[in-house]
């Protein structure tokens, strides 16, 4: 807990109206909120580009104990718009620890809420589905947040990856090793770029919107599809590269919103799912050896189940324990697949990491 005595107030889309303490930046902030069940690994998680646009609750009660270093990072930034917590920890003890969770937030500028019953909220969620909310330490009256609540554009229909990408094109790993990938960033996250690299590829990082023939032209062993926030329904641009991309007949990986892409490319329609999936235990069964692994996952999409099973140019390679949704598809006449969930995920679990052997060995 911290010691400030500033009220905080969150005001969600449906009404519910919540006061607790504010922490972090002193400010207003909203986005769609969403929730996370990791009990750990919460840096990693506020800089994973594909939270961009979205108010976070941590299911866990303590965040923050740890404290914050310049290493467990996805991305240079915080991507979250807000934090919301139980019990968010301005004391902090680890050896590579470099400051506090509340420095970070407000370096960041980062407004948080703290003292909220963050249980009772999820279980309001989980019931509800995903909705707009309003953060603020500033704002005191209900009828003023409305209104700047009543401003927010819903996520369903919204495009943020071309604001998350990266501006120019870069390089990763060593241009003397045995493989080259051409990834095209729509909020890549660095464990990824880390994954593939130290498995002896060459990398080089392309804008969202650079055209298929312009990543054709660095002759790449293999094509990477990245993560990213926002709708992927609202990315055509996209869908097109990744049509484009797939007519070299080269091996193509695509992860969460990479393969949300890969679907889209061979027609399967993505939707809203009702809260999403978020936190680093969720259980999928990869079909097509039988096993079971826990994984991390960051979505609130998700790909049309019906549609998958009736096309006959995809196999479906991994199922999610919890729902059955989708976590995982491969093309039957390319050498092309992807799956929902994170297998780059740091902290871990390390469960799903054979997907990159995978690639690499396709691409070898
Ligand atoms: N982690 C991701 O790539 C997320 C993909 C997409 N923005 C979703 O929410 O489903």
């Amino acid at each position: 807990m911290s010691d400030s005595l500033q009220p905080a107030f969150l005001l969600l889309q449906d009404g519910t109206f919540l006061q607790g303490k504010a922490f972090g930046k002193i400010g207003t902030a909203t986005g769609e909120i969403c929730f996370n069940t990791g009990m750990t690994g919460y840096q990693e998680v506020f800089t994973d580009p594909s939270y961009y646009g979205q108010v976070l609750i941590m299911n866990n009660v303590h965040v923050g104990n740890y404290g914050i270093n310049p290493v467990d990072q996805e991305s240079k930034s915080v991507k979250i718009r807000a934090l919301i917590g139980r019990n968010l920890e301005d004391k902090f003890s680890r050896y590579k620890a470099t400051g506090s969770l509340d420095e970070y937030l407000k370096n960041n500028d980062i407004v948080a809420i703290e003292g909220i019953d963050t249980r009772s909220l999820v279980a309001h969620i989980r019931h509800s589905g995903a909705m707009n909310c309003i953060i603020s330490s500033e704002i005191t009256d209900k009828e003023t947040l409305q209104a700047e609540l009543d401003k927010v554009p819903d996520m369903d229909g919204l495009e943020l990856a071309s604001v998350v990408s990266t501006k120019e094109t870069y390089e990763v790993g060593e241009p003397a090793a045995p493989l080259k990938i051409a990834v095209v960033d729509y909020g890549v996250k660095q464990n990824i770029l880390t994954s593939l690299a130290e498995r002896g590829a060459y990398l080089k990082v392309f804008p969202a919107t650079t055209t298929a023939a312009e990543i054709k032209a660095f002759n790449a062993n293999g094509y990477f599809i990245s993560n990213g926030p926002g709708d992927p329904a609202a990315m055509r641009y996209a869908v097109e590269t990744v049509k484009e991309l797939l007519e070299d007949n080269k091996p193509l990986f695509g992860i969460c919103l990479g393969h949300q892409l890969l679907a889209l490319a061979n027609d399967i329609p993505t939707f809203k799912m009702h809260h999403g999936h978020r936190g680093l235990n969720h259980p999928v069964k990869n079909i097509t050896n039988n096993r079971c692994e826990i994984t991390t996952q960051n979505h609130g999409f998700g790909v049309n189940p019906e549609a998958v099973k009736n096309n006959s140019n995809i196999e479906i390679t991994h199922v999610n324990l919890n729902d059955e949704s989708i976590e995982g598809i491969r093309m039957k006449n390319k050498p092309a697949f992807s799956v929902q969930y994170h297998p780059e995920s740091t902290p871990g679990p390390h469960d799903s990491r054979y997907l990159f052997d995978e690639f690499i060995e396709m691409m070898r």
